[in-house]
């Protein structure tokens, strides 16, 4: 600084000065100079005084001594100037003017000399005296002229004397100027008195400004403090309400999993629903179409019940009556059928004997010798003209006859080569009774399909001399000896051959082939009447069993198809050997068959059945159970007269033979079978009915089953509303428990900051604080600054508000609930240029304890004290000086509102930001770690020491001096 003054204030000490007084002559520049500008100013000013050379230090001193001594000093060489405040009085005033006046003490000398322009140099010698003499004039500025004198006239010496006689007159000369100059410098003295004084007044009020911004930064302080500790409060608090909201907001989304899960289920059932409805309504129709069609099927039952029962009786009707016709027409029916003349007849000439004239009417006439006429009736008669087709015209009602349950028996009886094997079994290309009936049979069947069911089986057999023959057994040679069959009696006018061959056929073909097989087997020979000449009765018998499939009745049914071997006149046909022996018992046979048609013509009590196998097989067909048909065969030659005429009267007994009723052979087994029939189709109808009673039940269930979802689906949905309204409840409870315990903690810490008060008040305010008033100023600025956390937990309510509308940005977002533990304490903004912000759209309050937000944080609670929320207190004041600034603010500490809450905004936004919670139990501690730190010298214990001016708050604020580089031993904020 002396280098400063000595260099610099030579050069520029007039200009500077100048500018000084410039300065200083204007009061609106001196407000708002600065208190470095008004140093600068004093140090050239007095350096231009005291500094006319470079080598005048001692009488600088001395000068200084004399001004010191002037002034009325102490003269201990610290005295100060005239006008500048003493050390003792100047413990008031600010540091910066101490140092000012210290600087203004040590340069009296520079201060002349700087004013007046450099004295020609004197002489080597005169170097002392004029120093001598410029001391003395200083001293004598300073002391009075007549000291000045003294001193001068002290030091001369006689012989000296003599030699500045002749400077005598320049010196007067000089004492003039200087003199002049010491006026002018004296008025200048006084200008700068009265400056002084006024910046004295100045200094005085710039100080009082000083203290009460010093107080006004204490009570800032002590309010950042206790905002820092609020901060830290609320940011535990915030980061409780973060874990607590994440901990909601998990329960949140657990809840909205279920609700979504329930909405799953529900939308399932509802689907479900859905479908059981369609299925209820498909039910439904379909037990509409099943209960329309058990209509339709009853109405067709009925219906069907109707038409069956009809049928039924037109068709015993149509069997009544074919049996009456039959019964009128007789039991046993005959047939007559000429041959024509062979070839070898026409050859001979021989004419025919039989007049077919009334063959329409089943009469025929055989001419006998000379003029003998016979006539003979028969229920039917065929000419020889008449073919296999017309024959069978008349005998298909029998295939009919089987089909309906009746035994048939058709047998061709007649002379030897008249035609019978003809008419049974046919030729090639005129297929006999035989291939037709079974034809008949066959069509018929097919004809009855789906209403009867038939089964027909065909045995052939032979009888040989008096031997049945099995004609379908393997290996049977025609002739050969085979297994003898014997008649035997099974039942009640049922008689059968055991063990006889039953071939099962279904179709013609196969019916046919097994004709052909019996046939091929049967015994033929040839004799003189017949090249071909059966030699055995050929017996077909076919068994039908039938089952009307309407009614379940079964029949069981034979016919008897039976080529007779054909009687002989042995003398005529000259048999002999074999021949002879068939003959004879051709004969025998057909002799017993004519005693029994005697005998049942005749009505005899026994009938000779068993007098041969052919009567005792034919027994059933001929008793009366039957019926029957013969055809009898003759010859239209005339030479055969006799024979024709033994044929036709033996026809005409049997047609003359009542064999009764016959009677429809029922097959009792299959009358079981029809019952249990009978009782299958009961239970199937019960089964039927049971069923359709289940569809009916299972749709009732399915009814209720619907109805059951449909209460299920209303309860869930009743259910999803409880939970959801039990949501918003549950929200509202954990947002108000939230509030309460953010109201419980920020009161326990109040109360904890006021049982630790003592550790958290810097020594400063402790000093402040020793006088009862500041005592009651203090908890009034407590109370304040404890109604001001009541206020500032609006803030809370606001950042809960926001952290609300965090929750229910997490409740339409869940991304939003994954945000950065930092994202979510910056949501929480509680460093707002001056008032605190309010939310652009203020969501409706939810019930806290917590008082709602107002634009003022200062206010006073309502459940405050009244005095004390009455009185203004200290914190009033300070919004008060901070709202209104003073008039003349000091340039350093003039820091204007906005920039003061930008400052405590970033100190809090950094201590929130880094999440530096200050608990008070711990505040003395972390004071005693800030001033450790301070000591260390590291940057984040200045910031601590910052934050937490206690303990070694005093040292720190020091260091913070040092670093301002205010180099004075005590700080002005002691003074506080
Ligand atoms: N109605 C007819 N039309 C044409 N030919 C017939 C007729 N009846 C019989 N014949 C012929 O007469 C011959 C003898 O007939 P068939 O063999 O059928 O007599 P039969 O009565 O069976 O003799 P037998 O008792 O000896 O067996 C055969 O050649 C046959 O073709």
């Amino acid at each position: 600084m002396e280098d400063e003054g000595s260099g610099g204030g030579r050069s520029r000490g007039p200009d500077v000065k100048a500018v000084a007084l410039a300065h200083f002559s204007s009061p609106r520049r001196a407000k708002t100079v600065r208190m470095s500008e008004a140093r600068d100013f004093i140090i050239p000013y007095v350096a231009e005084v005291g500094s006319p050379s470079g080598s005048t230090g001692s009488a600088s001193s001395g000068a200084a001594r004399a001004l010191g001594h002037a002034s009325g000093g102490d003269g201990d060489g610290s005295a100060s100037l005239s006008g500048f405040p003493s050390d003792g009085a100047m413990q008031d005033t600010p540091d910066y003017i101490r140092r000012s006046a210290a600087r203004h003490r040590v340069a009296p000398v520079e201060f002349f000399s700087a004013s007046v322009s450099p004295p020609p140099s004197p002489p080597a010698g005169l170097g002392a005296a004029a120093e001598g003499m410029a001391s003395s004039e200083k001293c004598h500025a300073a002391d009075g002229v007549s000291e000045s004198d003294e001193a001068v006239d002290g030091g001369r010496s006689g012989t000296e004397s003599l030699q500045l006689e002749g400077i005598e007159e320049d010196k007067s000369d000089c004492c003039g100027l200087l003199k002049q100059q010491y006026g002018v410098l004296l008025r200048e003295k006084e200008e700068c008195r009265r400056l002084l004084e006024d910046l004295m007044r100045e200094n005085e009020l710039k100080t009082r400004q000083c203290r009460e911004a010093q107080e006004s930064l204490h009570d800032l302080q002590m309010e950042l403090m206790r905002k820092s500790m609020h901060v830290g409060s609320l940011a535990s608090a915030v980061e409780g309400q973060v874990k607590e909201k994440s901990r909601l907001c998990q329960l949140l989304k657990e809840l909205g999993e279920k609700f979504m899960v329930l909405k799953s289920e529900h939308q399932n059932l509802r689907q479900e629903s859905l479908e059981y409805k369609k299925c209820v309504l498909d039910a439904s129709q379909m037990s509409a179409t099943i209960q329309q069609y058990v209509n339709q099927y009853v109405s067709l039952d009925c219906e069907f019940k109707d038409l069956k029962e009809k049928f039924n009786e037109e068709a015993k009707e149509r069997k009544d009556l074919y049996n009456k016709i039959i019964e009128l027409k007789g039991n046993i029916r005959v047939f007559c059928r000429c041959r024509p003349l062979n070839a070898e007849e026409i050859a001979e000439g021989a004419s025919s004997a039989i007049d077919f004239d009334s063959a329409k009417d089943g009469e025929l006439i055989v001419r006998g010798h000379v003029s003998s006429k016979k006539v003979y009736k028969f229920d039917s008669v065929f000419s020889p003209e008449e073919d296999q087709e017309k024959v069978f015209e008349k005998t298909a009602p029998y295939a009919i006859s089987v089909l309906d349950g009746f035994n048939v028996c058709i047998f061709a009886y007649g002379q030897t080569g008249t035609g019978k094997t003809f008419t049974m079994e046919g030729i090639e290309g005129a297929r006999g009774v035989n291939y037709r009936t079974l034809e008949e049979l066959f069509r018929i069947i097919k004809e009855r399909e789906g209403t009867f069911q038939y089964e027909i089986t065909v045995s052939v057999l032979e009888v040989y001399n008096e031997q049945i023959h099995d004609l379908l057994l393997t290996g049977s040679q025609p002739g050969a000896t085979t297994k003898r069959l014997e008649v035997r009696q099974v039942a009640e006018g049922v008689h059968h051959v055991p063990g006889l061959v039953e071939a099962r056929v279904t179709n013609m073909n196969e019916a046919w082939e097994v004709l052909q097989t019996g046939s091929k087997a049967r015994v033929v020979g040839s004799t003189n009447a017949n090249e071909h000449s059966s030699r055995s009765h050929c017996i077909h018998c076919v068994m039908v069993k039938g089952e009307n499939l309407m009614n379940g009745e079964c029949t069981k049914s034979k016919l008897w198809l039976i080529d007779l071997a054909g009687s002989e006149r042995v003398a005529k046909t000259d048999a002999q050997g074999e021949r002879l022996k068939e003959a004879q018992n051709i004969n025998k046979s057909l002799s017993a068959l004519g005693d029994v048609i005697s005998a049942l013509a005749t009505k005899t009590p026994h009938i000779p059945f068993r007098n041969s196998k052919l009567t005792h097989l034919l027994q059933d067909s001929l008793s009366g159970d039957s019926k029957t048909l013969m055809f009898v065969q003759i010859s239209p030659n005339e030479n055969d007269v006799g024979e024709t005429l033994c044929s036709l009267n033996f026809a005409s007994r049997v047609r003359g033979i009542e064999l009764g009723q016959a009677k429809k052979q029922v097959d009792v087994g299959e009358l079981l079978r029809y019952k249990l029939m009978v009782g299958r189709a009961k239970q199937d109808s019960k089964n039927k009915d049971a069923q359709i009673k289940s569809m009916e039940e299972r749709i009732q269930t399915l009814e209720a089953k619907n109805k059951t979802k449909d209460l299920l689906t209303l309860n869930l949905q009743e259910k999803i509303k409880e939970l959801e309204s039990q949501l918003l409840v549950e929200r509202k409870i954990a947002r108000q428990h939230v509030d309460n315990k953010i109201a419980q903690d920020h009161l326990q810490k109040q109360h904890g900051m006021k049982e630790d008060n003592s550790y958290l008040r810097s020594p400063m305010a402790e000093r402040n604080l020793n006088s009862t008033a500041e005592k009651a100023a203090a908890a009034a600025k407590d109370l304040g600054i404890s109604k001001q956390m009541f206020s500032d937990s609006n803030v809370d309510t606001y950042s809960f508000k926001q952290l609300m509308s965090l929750g229910d940005e997490k409740e339409n977002n869940p991304k939003a609930a994954q945000l950065p533990p930092t994202m979510k304490a910056r949501r929480v903004s509680l460093c707002n240029d001056g008032a605190y912000q309010q939310p652009l759209n203020p969501a409706m309050r939810r019930k806290s304890l917590i008082p709602p937000p107002r634009r003022s944080s200062l206010l006073p609670m309502p459940t405050a004290k009244p005095a004390a929320a009455a009185a203004p207190s200290p914190l009033d004041k300070i919004t008060e000086n901070l709202s209104s600034p003073p008039l003349c603010s000091p340039p350093v500490v003039s820091i204007d509102k906005g920039s003061r809450s930008k400052r405590i905004n970033s100190i809090l936004r950094r201590s929130l930001q880094k999440k530096v919670v200050i608990r008070p139990s711990l505040a003395a501690q972390a004071g005693k770690k800030a001033g450790a730190a301070a000591a260390q010298g590291t940057d984040n214990a200045r910031r601590v020491a910052r934050r937490v001016p206690s303990g070694g708050g005093q040292r720190v604020q020091q260091n913070r001096d040092k670093e301002r580089g205010w180099n004075t031993g005590t700080s002005l904020r002691n003074n506080f």
